[in-house]
C-alpha cells in the first residue's frame, strides 16, 4: 500500500484536534497545490455497519477494520483521514466514529453531534451508512443520526451544497427502484420534523442537499457481488467535483491550502458549541491564509538575493537596469501570491495583496530614492562637463544652455525610465523638479561668472584706455583737461559699451539686465576717472612743487636757468605759482557734468591776491565745500586747498631763495673793480708811489714778476678754494702745501728750460751724435745748453 492512504488520526475520541498530524498529512498529499481541485468525503452511520471495510475497498484505504472474530466492539474512535488513491481529483476521505455507539452511552452524544457537524462543514460527500432493513422501519437505528445531520445542519448559516449518499447495505432481493422511494420519504419525514429557525421554515431539503441512494450487497455473504459493486461506485469518485459528477453542485469551497487552517477552526468553533458561520469562516479563512501566503512572499523577498545585491549597490552607486530588476522580482513574488491565492475570497485576496504590495514597496521605496539621487547627481555631473565643453568650444551660452539642458533633461528622463518599477506609480516629478533647479542654478552660476569675467575683462580694458591718458592730462592740467577728459570718458564708454553689448547678445538677456549691466560698465568709466582724479588729487602737491620747480628753473626754451643776474625772479615766482595754483584749481573738484563752478577764480582772488581778496572770499577758502560742487564730486576742500597752498608755498620758498641767493652771488662775482671813492683815495694816496715807478721801469718788472710768482702760487694752491672752509683752516692747508707747491714750481720751471733740446735731439739725431761728439767736458754742454 502506498504512503497515500496511510490514515491520519485527525480528532480523537476525546475531540483533540491533531493540528501536526493534518499538516503532516497534507504534505504528503501535497494537499496545499491542489488549489480548489480537491473533493473531501466522509463516512457516518453505527457502529461497526462496516463502514471502514466499505471504504477501504472503495478508496484502497487502510482504515481499521473491525475483526469479524473478535464480535462487534469500536474500532473506530473520533474521526480519521486519509487519501483515496486512484481517485482525481485528489480526494480526501473521513472516516468518523460509529452513531449510537454502546461505548460513549447512548445519552452522550455529543461527540455525535459535534462529528456530523464537522463532517457537513468540510465535505462535499457525505456517505450514510445504513442497514437496508432499517428502511422504512420506525425505529430505524439511522433515524437519529438522520436527524442528527439535519439538526447540525441548521447550525450552519448558509450551508454548502452538500451530496447525501445513503449506502444501503446487506441489500435484500427487494430491488433498490422499490427501496429508494420508501426511504426518501423517511427522509423527507425526518427532514419536516426537525425545527428549523423562521428563515429555513420553508427551505427545501433539496436546496441543501443532493440525495443519492445507493445499494450494496453484504460483504459477509455476497464478497464477490460486494466488491463489484463497490467498484462500480468507485467510479462515481472520479471526477466528482465536475459538472454532473457526484459533488458537481457544491458550493463554498475551501481552498486546499486552507483547509488545514479551515478545518482545525471549524473544530474550535464547534467544540466551543457555537453556531458556524461559513461564508464569514470563508472569509476569515482567506483573511489568514492570505496574509501568511503574503508574509511568506515578503520574507522570501528579503532573503532574495538579487534584491540584497540590488539595495546594496544602490547605497553607493547607480544600478543599471534598475526598475527592470526589481519588477522582475516583484513580479515572481507577486504572481506566486496570485497562483497560491488563488482560490480564496476575491476580496479578501486583493485586499491583503494589496497590503503585501504596499509593504514591499514601502521597503523599497528608499532604494529607489536612492536610485533617483544617483540618476540626477550623474546626471548633473554630465551636463555640467557637457555644458563646460560646449562653452570652451566657442558655442555661444544660450546656444550651449539651451541643448545641453534638452539633452540631459532628456537623459535624466531615460534614467528615471529605467528606474521606474512597473507596479508602482512612482513619479518622478519632485526629482525632476530638483534636477531642473540643480540645471538652472549652475547655468546661472556660470553665466554669473561668465559675465563677470566679461565685465571685467572690459572694464580692464577701460582701466588701460583711460589710466595712462588721464595721467597724462593731469599732468598738463590746465583750462582744457576737464573737457579732453570728458571726451576721452564719452568715447572710451561709447566703445567698451558697443563692445560689451556685442558680447552680452550671447547671454540671452532680458533687456533689463543686459541695461543694467551697459550702465554698470559705464559707471565703471566714470568710477575710473572719479578714482583716478581722487588719486592724483591727493598727490597734488608734489605735482604743484614739479610744476613750480620746471618753471622757475626753465627759461622759456625749457632751458636750465643760470641766475646771472639780469632774471626777473619776482615775475618768474609768480609765474611759476600761478601755473601751480591752476593745477590747484583743475585737481580740487571733478567735472565729468560740465558744470560751472569759480575754483579757479575763488583760488586766484583769495590766495595769490591776498592783500586785494575780500573777506567774503577769505570766508570761501574756510569752508569745507565748493558752490556749485556737490561734496561727492569735491576732491579737494576749500580749506585743505588753502593748507595746501600754504604748505606749496613754505616748500618752495627755499627754491626762491637759493635762486635770489645765487642771483647775488653772481652779480658780486662779476663787480670785481673796488668802488670809485676808493679808486680816487687809491690815486690820491698813491700819487707819490706812482711817480716813483714811471721814473724807475725797474719796479715795474719787479712787481710783474712778483705779480706773476703770487699768480702762480695762487693758483697752484687754490687758495680760493682752501678758504671756502674757513680762514684757519685754509692756512693750515695752505701752510702745509706751500713748500711742495715751491718744488713743484722750481721742477717744471727746470722742466721747461731741459725740454727743448731734448726735443731737438729727437727730432735729429745726428745732430745728438755731434753734440755728444762735442759734450767731452759737462761744462761746454751746460754752456751750449744755456
Ligand atoms: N453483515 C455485514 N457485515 C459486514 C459487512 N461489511 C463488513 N461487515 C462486518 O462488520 C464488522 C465491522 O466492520 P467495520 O468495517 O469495522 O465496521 P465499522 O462500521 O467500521 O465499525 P466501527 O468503526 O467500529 O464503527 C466486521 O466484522 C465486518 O466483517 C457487510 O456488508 N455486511
Amino acid at each position: 500500500m502506498s504512503e497515500d492512504c496511510c490514515s491520519t488520526h485527525l480528532i480523537d475520541g476525546d475531540g483533540t484536534f491533531n493540528t501536526s498530524g493534518l499538516e503532516a498529512f497534507m504534505k504528503s498529499v501535497k494537499l496545499s497545490e491542489c488549489g480548489l481541485s480537491y473533493a473531501v468525503v466522509s463516512i457516518m452511520g453505527p457502529q461497526s455497519s462496516g463502514k471502514s471495510t466499505l471504504l477501504n475497498h472503495l478508496f484502497h484505504t487502510d482504515f481499521k477494520e473491525m475483526d469479524a472474530f473478535k464480535g462487534r466492539t469500536q474500532t473506530t474512535k473520533g474521526i480519521w483521514m486519509a487519501r483515496c488513491t486512484g481517485i482525481e481529483p485528489c480526494t480526501i476521505v473521513m472516516d468518523l466514529e460509529g452513531t449510537d455507539g454502546r461505548e460513549r452511552g447512548e445519552d452522550d452524544t455529543a461527540f455525535e453531534k459535534q462529528s456530523a457537524l464537522f463532517a457537513l462543514a468540510v465535505s462535499d460527500i457525505v456517505l450514510i451508512n445504513m442497514w437496508c432493513h432499517d428502511i422504512g422501519r420506525e425505529q430505524a437505528a439511522n433515524k437519529p443520526l438522520l436527524k442528527t445531520v439535519f439538526q447540525v445542519m441548521m447550525r450552519l448559516f448558509s450551508p454548502r451544497k452538500t451530496t447525501l449518499l445513503f449506502v444501503i447495505r446487506d441489500k435484500t432481493r427487494t430491488p433498490l427502484e422499490n427501496l429508494e422511494p420508501v426511504l426518501r420519504e423517511d427522509i423527507q419525514k425526518i427532514w419536516d420534523s426537525v425545527p428549523k429557525p423562521d428563515a429555513h421554515t420553508e427551505t427545501l431539503l433539496s436546496e441543501f442537499f443532493n440525495v443519492e441512494v445507493v445499494a450494496l450487497s453484504s460483504y459477509e455473504e455476497k464478497e464477490e457481488l460486494f466488491r463489484e459493486q463497490v467498484a462500480s461506485l468507485r467510479q462515481r469518485f472520479n471526477k466528482s467535483i465536475a459538472p454532473g459528477g457526484l459533488a458537481g453542485d457544491r458550493r463554498g469551497v475551501v481552498p486546499a491550502s486552507g483547509f488545514s487552517f479551515s478545518s482545525q477552526e471549524i473544530w474550535k468553533v464547534i467544540k466551543e458549541n457555537k453556531d458556524l458561520d461559513l461564508p464569514a469562516h470563508k472569509v476569515m479563512v482567506a483573511t489568514v491564509r492570505c496574509e501568511e501566503i503574503a508574509n511568506e512572499k515578503f520574507a522570501s523577498f528579503l532573503m532574495n538575493e538579487e534584491w540584497i545585491e540590488v539595495d546594496e549597490t544602490v547605497k553607493s552607486h547607480p544600478v543599471t537596469g534598475f526598475g527592470k530588476k526589481i519588477s522582475s522580482i516583484l513580479d515572481t513574488c507577486f504572481s506566486g501570491y496570485d497562483m497560491e491565492a488563488a482560490y480564496f475570497e476575491e476580496g479578501v485576496r486583493s485586499a491583503k495583496r494589496k497590503q503585501m504590495e504596499e509593504k514591499f514597496l514601502q521597503v523599497i521605496q528608499p532604494a529607489y530614492q536612492c536610485m533617483l539621487g544617483h540618476i540626477r547627481s550623474a546626471t548633473l555631473q554630465k551636463f555640467k562637463e557637457a555644458f563646460d565643453k560646449a562653452l570652451s568650444g566657442g558655442q555661444s551660452f544660450a546656444a550651449a544652455t539651451q541643448s545641453c539642458c534638452a539633452s540631459y533633461i532628456k537623459q535624466f528622463d531615460e534614467g528615471c525610465a529605467d528606474a521606474f518599477i512597473k507596479h508602482t506609480n512612482w513619479d518622478a516629478a519632485r526629482v525632476k523638479e530638483k534636477f531642473r533647479r540643480d540645471l538652472d542654478a549652475h547655468v546661472t552660476d556660470v553665466r554669473t561668472a561668465k559675465l563677470s569675467e566679461l565685465k571685467a575683462s572690459f572694464e580692464k580694458k577701460l582701466n588701460d584706455a583711460l589710466t595712462a591718458p588721464i595721467e597724462a592730462l593731469f599732468d598738463n592740467a590746465g583750462d582744457d583737461t576737464w573737457p579732453s577728459i570728458r571726451k576721452l570718458l564719452q568715447r572710451e564708454s561709447e566703445k567698451a559699451v558697443s563692445g560689451f553689448s556685442t558680447a552680452l547678445t550671447a547671454f540671452d538677456l532680458n533687456e533689463e539686465e543686459k541695461d543694467k549691466m551697459l550702465s554698470g560698465l559705464k559707471d565703471h568709466a566714470r568710477d575710473v576717472v572719479e578714482g583716478k582724479a581722487k588719486e592724483d588729487a591727493g598727490r597734488v602737491i608734489i605735482r604743484m612743487k614739479d610744476r613750480f620747480t620746471t618753471l622757475f628753473s626753465h627759461d622759456n626754451d625749457s632751458m636750465p636757468r643760470v641766475w646771472t643776474g639780469n632774471e626777473d625772479i619776482r615775475a618768474i615766482t609768480k609765474t611759476a605759482r600761478a601755473a601751480s595754483l591752476k593745477l590747484l584749481s583743475v585737481m580740487a573738484a571733478i567735472r565729468l557734468d560740465n558744470v560751472a563752478d569759480n575754483i579757479e577764480s575763488t583760488l586766484e582772488l583769495a590766495l595769490v591776491d591776498t592783500k586785494a581778496a575780500s573777506k567774503a572770499l577769505q570766508d570761501a577758502l574756510a569752508s569745507s565745500s565748493w558752490e556749485k560742487v556737490p561734496a561727492s564730486q569735491t576732491l579737494i576742500t576749500p580749506v585743505q586747498c588753502k593748507s595746501l597752498w600754504r604748505q606749496f608755498k613754505t616748500e618752495t620758498e627755499y627754491t626762491v631763495t637759493q635762486a635770489i641767493s645765487a642771483q647775488e652771488a653772481s652779480k658780486r662775482g662779476n663787480n670785481w673793480l673796488p668802488p670809485p671813492w676808493a679808486i680816487i683815495a687809491l690815486l690820491v694816496l698813491g700819487f707819490n708811489e706812482f711817480m716813483t715807478l714811471l721814473r724807475n721801469p725797474l719796479w715795474l718788472l719787479l712787481i710783474f714778476v712778483v705779480y706773476l710768482l703770487v699768480k702762480a702760487f695762487w693758483v697752484q694752491l687754490d687758495v680760493s678754494h682752501e678758504f671756502r672752509n674757513g680762514f684757519l683752516p685754509g692756512l693750515f692747508s695752505i701752510s702745509t702745501k706751500f713748500l711742495p707747491t715751491v718744488l713743484n714750481i722750481l721742477r717744471r720751471l727746470s722742466e721747461q728750460n731741459q725740454g727743448p733740446a731734448s726735443n731737438d735731439s729727437r727730432r735729429n739725431p745726428a745732430l745728438t751724435s755731434s753734440n755728444s761728439f762735442a759734450s767731452d767736458s759737462p761744462s761746454a754742454a751746460h754752456a751750449k745748453a744755456q
